[in-house]
């Protein structure tokens, strides 16, 4: 037992962080010999979460570390040789332990790149190698991708009801533990907010760290206005007045008096934040009041159980709000709290190495139904750049020469690909043999891209309620195959 369970959260070993059952099918391939048959595995998910038209992809960060640092260390394998079965056996051998022991990581990982945007049944990574190893890393690539990814669509989301008014990530206190904290923050910035009181994030990631103060500093003072001269004070030109703890609109008198004695001594007041009430109408007045006082700049910061749907209709209502402070709501995705992303086998070495069997897990809903091969997407783009349908295709067979994309749901609904139309491939390599190709890119970066991808979809596709979907099809010949093999599967069954 780890006695300081917080200081290892990111220990350099994270190698059990995985189901039990990665383990014990590890040992049943390598009883069976096939722990270095080749395999190919994809991650994605089968719907956007909020009921939105697309998802912003995270985690790519904490995948590559993982994998980078995949090794058993004796008090790993120390613990494994510890389980006990039902009868009190050992449940892993020790030659198995040992062959954990010298197992180093060797798969080819290709994926999304941060921040890039995908769509249900895409690929975000590809894993290639030995069965074994590609196996035994789901359930830490699932745990990794699925909760940033979530986190960082809902943050693309606050960003766009937002437009380009600032927005502060407040979530910590309410976030799914120490973790569930310090990976939202860092998906939340990735999807798009621009700052985070989480300041263990900020010196982790570098995420730029901002706040105001709580109503308990006015409660420590005799008075409102005792308080804000304090604070302004410790600091003169970064105060931000919290104003509502008594009546909100006397706050904003307050504020305004202390604000007119902090430019009698060469400084400004940089703002006063809102946390209850009628945040449109009391927006409102308070602007006004910081109008006619001469305190035009006078940032109005707001909080208070805000998401994507209330700020869109606050700003309907004529709200006077510059910054959004939003905590519970973005960094537990409260309205979903899980991405249902999954992990399937989808490619087989043949055992005499002849070539591959494509492998399908079948669904009683053809939407659950997996997709077969060494899958890539391409996505076909405008001259502006904006993206108009995504092609999933099989790497391991060759493309015909005039290209159609089947709707995997209604093979009816078909489009031609015009010769020499403009794409991009999505999954990139990012581990050739075990080995990372190059640097990933920064945070910075990542956000850039999640920024200008989600800019560049269609707002058809973007909007809240009822979105569009955005065309995800099957190259004609994978859609062919995949449905012979469906067919197949189900006779065998039947038989
Ligand atoms: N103009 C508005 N339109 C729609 N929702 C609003 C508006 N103003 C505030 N809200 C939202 O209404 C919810 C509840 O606010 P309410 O005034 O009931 O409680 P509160 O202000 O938190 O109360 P308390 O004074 O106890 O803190 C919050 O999620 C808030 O963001
Ligand atoms: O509402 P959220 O989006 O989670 O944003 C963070 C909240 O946390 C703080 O207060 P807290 O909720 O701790 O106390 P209060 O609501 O009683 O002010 C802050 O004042 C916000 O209201
Ligand atoms: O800085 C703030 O205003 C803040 C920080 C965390 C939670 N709520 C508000
Ligand atoms: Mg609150």
């Amino acid at each position: 037992m780890n006695s300081a369970p917080l200081s290892g959260l990111y220990a350099p070993s994270l190698s059990l962080l995985t189901d039990l059952y990665q383990v014990t099918m590890a040992y049943g391939y390598w009883q069976q010999g096939l722990q270095d048959r080749e395999a190919v595995f994809h991650l994605y998910f089968r719907r956007p979460p909020f009921q939105g038209g697309y998802a912003v992809a995270a985690g790519l960060a904490f995948v590559a570390d993982y994998l980078q640092n995949l090794t058993f260390s004796d008090d790993d394998l120390a613990y494994l040789g510890s389980l006990r079965g039902t009868k009190g056996g050992a449940m892993f051998p020790p030659d198995f332990l040992a062959y954990l022991k010298e197992m180093t990581f060797s798969c080819d990982v290709d994926a999304m790149p941060e921040g890039t945007v995908a769509f249900a049944n895409e690929p975000l990574i590809r894993v290639r190698g030995p069965l074994l190893q590609a196996q035994l890393i789901e359930t830490a690539l699932l745990t990794l991708v699925n909760f940033q990814t979530l986190i960082a669509t809902k943050a693309a989301r606050i960003r766009e009801a937002a437009g380009a008014d600032t927005v502060l990530e407040f979530g910590l206190r309410r976030a799914q533990g120490p973790d569930g904290g310090l990976s939202a923050s860092r998906a939340a910035y990735l999807g798009g907010v621009d700052a985070t009181s989480n300041v263990l994030a900020g010196q982790r990631f570098g995420i730029p760290v901002k706040g105001t103060h709580a109503h308990s500093w006015v409660m420590a003072f005799e008075d409102e206005e005792a308080a804000f001269t304090a604070y302004a004070q410790a600091f003169p030109d970064d105060s931000v007045f919290l104003v509502d703890t008594y009546d909100t609109l006397e706050g904003v008198r307050h504020a305004i008096k202390v604000a007119r004695a902090m430019r009698a001594q060469g400084h400004e007041l940089g703002g006063i934040r809102l946390d209850s009430g009628d945040l449109a109408y009391l927006s409102r007045e308070a602007r006004e009041l910081l109008n006619e006082a001469g305190f035009p700049q006078v940032r109005i910061v707001a909080s208070n159980d805000l998401e994507e749907n209330l700020i869109t209709s606050l700003k309907l209502q004529g709200a006077k709000i510059d910054t959004w402070g939003i905590g519970t709501q973005l960094v537990t995705a409260y309205n979903q709290p899980a991405l249902g992303g999954v992990y399937k086998l989808a490619a087989l070495r043949k055992p005499d190495d002849s070539g591959w069997d494509f492998t399908i897990k079948l669904s009683e809903q053809l939407a659950k139904t997996s997709i077969p091969g060494i899958l890539q997407v391409r996505r076909y783009e405008n001259e502006q750049g904006q993206p108009r349908a995504d092609m999933l295709y099989n790497t391991a067979e060759p493309l015909p020469e005039q290209l159609t994309i089947v709707d995997p749901l209604d093979a009816t609904r078909r489009r031609n690909v015009r010769p020499h139309a403009p794409f991009r491939e999505l999954l990139e390599p990012v581990f050739r043999r075990g080995r990372l190709v190059g640097p990933l890119p920064t945070l910075e970066e990542s956000r850039a891209r999640a920024h200008r991808e989600v800019l560049s979809l269609d707002t058809s596709v973007r909007r809240f309620l009822n979105p569009h979907t955005y065309p995800v099809g099957l190259e004609e010949s994978l859609h062919d195959y995949r449905t012979k093999l469906i067919v197949e599967k189900r006779a065998g069954r039947r038989a």
